[in-house]
C-alpha cells in the first residue's frame, strides 16, 4: 500500500510561511510552441521563448503525471492547470488531461489553434474548462504579437471549445499602442459568442521583463468603465482577482499581478515546468526542487508519491509572495480579507512554514 503522511496532514492541505493554503498545480507540459508572443514568458522556467515544434522530446510521462498528481492532491491540491508553451502540441495531451482529472478540476491555457481538432476528444477526457488566449482579433495586429497570421485558426479554436461544451475565457493581455483599443470589440464578441474575458497587464517574466517598460498598459484604462457597467463585482478563487459580472451575464476577469500585494495574498499555487522542476513562484530563479528527479529514483509507485510529496512540500516552504505590503513604525497591517476569511499574514507569523516541515521528519506509516 501507498505511504500516507503522519500526524493527520494528509488531505488537510498546508499552507506557506504566510498563511497561504496551496491549492493549485500550474503544469507547462511542453516549451514547445507553434507562435511566438513577443512577451511570452514561458511561466517563468526560461528567459528564451518557446521551442520549435518538433525539437524537444517530453521528460515528464503520462504516468509520471498520474503519480504527480495524486501527491498534489493528497497535500490538498484541487486543480491542476495545464499550460506550456503550447500544450495541445503534446500528442498525450488528453491522457495527461485524464490521470490529472482523477484528483480535482482540469484546465488548460492554450492559444486556441489546434482546439478545432481536440476539444471534443479534451471533453471527454475530462477538461472542465479552457482558456484562449485572443490578444486582438485584427489580423495585423495578432501578427504583431504572434509573428503568425493565425488570428482566424485561433477564432476557430474558440468556436469550436463552445461547441464541445467546454466553459471558455478569452486572455487578452493588454499592449500600450497595440491592441488597448480593441478591448470593448472583444466584449462584445464574448457577448454574441458567449464566453468570458479575461484581461491581463503584461508581467516582467521571461521576455515580458524587456518589454514591460514599452509596453505595459495598467488595466484603469478599462476597469472604471466597466466597473460602472457592472451588476456586481465577485472575488476570484486565485489572487483575489476582481472579477465583473456584467448585464449580459458575461464575466469580466481582471489580472494585475505587477507590485500588486493583494494578488500575491491569495495565490495558491506552485508551478512544474516541462523538465520536472518546481518553481514557488514565476519570478524564482532557483533553487529548484526537482519531482523529475524524485521520479527517476526507482521504487514503488507508493514510494514515488512519497517521494513527490516531500519535493512538493520543500517547494511550498520556499513560497513567498513577491509583493508583500510594507509597513512603517507604528502602523497597523491593513485589513484585507477574501471570501475564504484570509488576513494578510506578515512575515513574523511564519509558522506555517516549520509545520510544514516538521511533517518531513515525521515517521513513515505505510497504511
Ligand atoms: N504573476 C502571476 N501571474 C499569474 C499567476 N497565475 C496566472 N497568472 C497570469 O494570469 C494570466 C491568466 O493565466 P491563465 O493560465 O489563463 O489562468 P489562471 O491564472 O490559471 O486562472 P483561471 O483563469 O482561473 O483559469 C496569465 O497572464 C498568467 O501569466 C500567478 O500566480 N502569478
Ligand atoms: C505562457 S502562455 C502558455 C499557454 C498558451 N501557449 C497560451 O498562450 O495561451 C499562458 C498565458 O500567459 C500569457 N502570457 C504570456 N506571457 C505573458 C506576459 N509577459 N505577461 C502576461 N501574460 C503573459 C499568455 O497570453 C497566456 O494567456
Ligand atoms: S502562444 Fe503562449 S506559449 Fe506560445 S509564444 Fe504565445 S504566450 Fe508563449
Ligand atoms: S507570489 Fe505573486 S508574483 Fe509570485 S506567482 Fe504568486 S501571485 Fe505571481
Amino acid at each position: 500500500m501507498s505511504p500516507t503522511l503522519a500526524g493527520g496532514q494528509e488531505g488537510a492541505g498546508v499552507v506557506d510561511a504566510y498563511g497561504r493554503p496551496l491549492r493549485d498545480l500550474r503544469i507547462a507540459i511542453t516549451p514547445e510552441c507553434n507562435l511566438d508572443c513577443f512577451f511570452c514568458h514561458m511561466e517563468g522556467a526560461t528567459e528564451s521563448g518557446p521551442m520549435r515544434p518538433g525539437s524537444w522530446s517530453p521528460v515528464l510521462s503520462v504516468e509520471d503525471y498520474d503519480i504527480i498528481g495524486e501527491a498534489a492532491s493528497r497535500l490538498g491540491v484541487d486543480s491542476f492547470k495545464l499550460t506550456g508553451g503550447e500544450p495541445l502540441i503534446r500528442g498525450d495531451v488528453e491522457k495527461i488531461v485524464a490521470v490529472l482529472a482523477k484528483y480535482g478540476e482540469v484546465s488548460m491555457t492554450t492559444n486556441g489553434i489546434l482546439l478545432p481538432l481536440k476539444a471534443s476528444s479534451l471533453r471527454r477526457a475530462g477538461l472542465a474548462r479552457v482558456n484562449v488566449s485572443l490578444h486582438s482579433i485584427s489580423e495585423e495586429v495578432y501578427e504583431k504579437i504572434t509573428r503568425r497570421r493565425a488570428v482566424k485558426l485561433a477564432l476557430k479554436g474558440v468556436e469550436a471549445a463552445l461547441k464541445a461544451g467546454l466553459r471558455v475565457k478569452v486572455n487578452m493581455v493588454l499592449l500600450r499602442g497595440l491592441n488597448e483599443g480593441e478591448f470593448w470589440r472583444i466584449l462584445r464578441l464574448a457577448e454574441d459568442l458567449g464566453f468570458d474575458l479575461q484581461v491581463i497587464e503584461v508581467h516582467p517574466a521571461g521576455r515580458g521583463r524587456r518589454v514591460l517598460s514599452s509596453f505595459r498598459r495598467p488595466i484603469d484604462v478599462v476597469e472604471e468603465r466597466l466597473s460602472s457597467m457592472a451588476m456586481a463585482v465577485e472575488t476570484g478563487r486565485l489572487h483575489n482577482r476582481r472579477v465583473y459580472r456584467l448585464p449580459s451575464g458575461v464575466r469580466v476577469y481582471l489580472v494585475d499581478p505587477v507590485e500588486n500585494p493583494v494578488f500575491c495574498m491569495g495565490c495558491y499555487r506552485v508551478r512544474l515546468t516541462w523538465d520536472g522542476r518546481l518553481l514557488p513562484c514565476i519570478y524564482w530563479k532557483g533553487p529548484y526542487p526537482n519531482v523529475a528527479e524524485a521520479l527517476r529514483r526507482g521504487g514503488s509507485r507508493g514510494e514515488k508519491v512519497w517521494r513527490v510529496m516531500k519535493v512538493l512540500l520543500e517547494a511550498n516552504a520556499l513560497r513567498r509572495p513577491t509583493y508583500l505590503f510594507r509597513l512603517g513604525d507604528g502602523q497597523e497591517p491593513p485589513r484585507i480579507g477574501n471570501r475564504r476569511g484570509l488576513r494578510l499574514a506578515l512575515p513574523g507569523r511564519a509558522k506555517a512554514e516549520r509545520l510544514a516541515y516538521s511533517s518531513l521528519e515525521a515517521p513513515l506509516i505505510e497504511g
